[in-house]
């Protein structure tokens, strides 16, 4: 019987990573969603390690009954010169905290394919939350044809919508880790919510949110604060500021309440080269253009506007130091 209360099912599409870590745990700790598997991505670090930091994450969290598949070590274009965002994360992802290797394995099917697999078995049904570059979302779009209209929402982090890029002033590291990736998803047809460094640089958690971190008694809050030293050190040095965006968390909330987010609806197209690589252009119907051009007939997406950060910072905190 269907059932109002009944878990959402999404899967995490990730590229672990500090911020990563907590939306993993935060996913964890939400009731109102059920993590039916992780597929891995480089971005801030090489594939293969964000299958190993995965399987590293779900075993401190007590989950290893969460089935991990490993995605693609290539962009979509199969380009190998990747952009790794390790200065960020540290050399191992996860704040270089000398954790051990994982006892776990990746599934043997591919990322893209347990993706398609998925939303075929439960068309509809399933959410993904894509945190790193979208090379796999893209994969399985191209792998079957109704993967777009079996997957019920893709919520990603992703672009600068109206503002500077986080890897230079025209891009955002997702985006411009795999652009021909994200412009096959933003055109796809799928329902997508973009949620872009313009709403997830108001959800900043600050160095008391991490001593009160510190002080809890709490598994997830106690591995965070260790790993979150990298990731502050960054901002600090980067952003000159005291505190940390909250980007991967703050995707992962607005798939879990929609609310906490407003939207804007449009098409959105991505450049693929040039010095602008990695932008996201968002037409928002306001004007009808006399001419054809790369934007018209192409379907609409949401792009996130504001955020309620207040309550989106009280969520993470309540939820990763229970
Ligand atoms: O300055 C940066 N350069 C590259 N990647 C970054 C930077 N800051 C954060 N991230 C990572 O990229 C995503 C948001 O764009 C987040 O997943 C974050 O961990």
């Amino acid at each position: 019987m269907a059932n109002e209360t009944e878990a959402k099912k999404i899967i995490i599409d990730t590229d672990p990573g500090i911020d990563d870590a907590m939306a993993i745990f935060l996913a964890l700790r939400s009731p109102e969603v059920e993590v039916i598997g992780l597929t891995t991505i480089y971005g801030n670090v090489y594939t293969t390690l964000a299958t190993r930091n995965a399987l590293h994450l779900l075993e401190v969290a007590g989950r290893t009954d969460i089935p991990v598949a490993e995605g693609s070590h290539v962009t979509l274009t199969k380009g190998t010169k990747l952009r790794i965002a390790d200065f960020v994360h540290g050399a191992d992802g996860l704040g270089n905290q000398n954790f051990p290797p994982p006892n776990g394995k990746p599934l043997e099917e591919s990322a893209a394919a347990f993706l398609v697999n998925q939303a075929k078995a439960n068309p509809g049904k399933i959410t993904v939350v894509a945190l790193g570059p979208l090379t796999n979302i893209a994969l399985a779009i191209q792998m079957d044809p109704e993967f777009a209209k079996n997957i019920g929402q893709i919520v990603l982090l992703g672009g600068a919508f109206a503002v500077n890029g986080n890897v230079n002033p025209a891009a955002e590291a997702n985006i411009f880790g795999d652009p021909d990736a994200a412009d096959v998803v933003f055109t796809s047809g799928a329902d997508v919510l973009a949620v872009g460094i313009n709403v997830t640089h108001q959800v900043v958690l600050t160095g008391s949110d991490r001593e009160k971190l510190a002080s809890s008694k709490g598994k997830f809050a106690q591995y965070l604060t260790g790993i979150l030293e990298v990731y502050f050190a960054y901002h600090c040095e980067a952003y000159n500021t005291k505190g940390v965006y909250l980007h991967d968390p703050t995707a992962l909330l607005a798939a879990i309440d929609p609310s906490l987010v407003t939207c804007t609806e449009g098409a959105v197209r991505v450049q693929t080269s040039g010095i602008t690589r990695g932008l996201t252009i968002l037409y928002n119907k306001q004007k009808r253009f006399g001419e054809i051009t790369e934007w018209s007939n192409i379907p609409t997406v949401k792009v996130a506007v504001t955020v309620d950060a207040p309550r989106a910072v009280k969520l993470v905190m309540d939820r990763l130091m229970a």
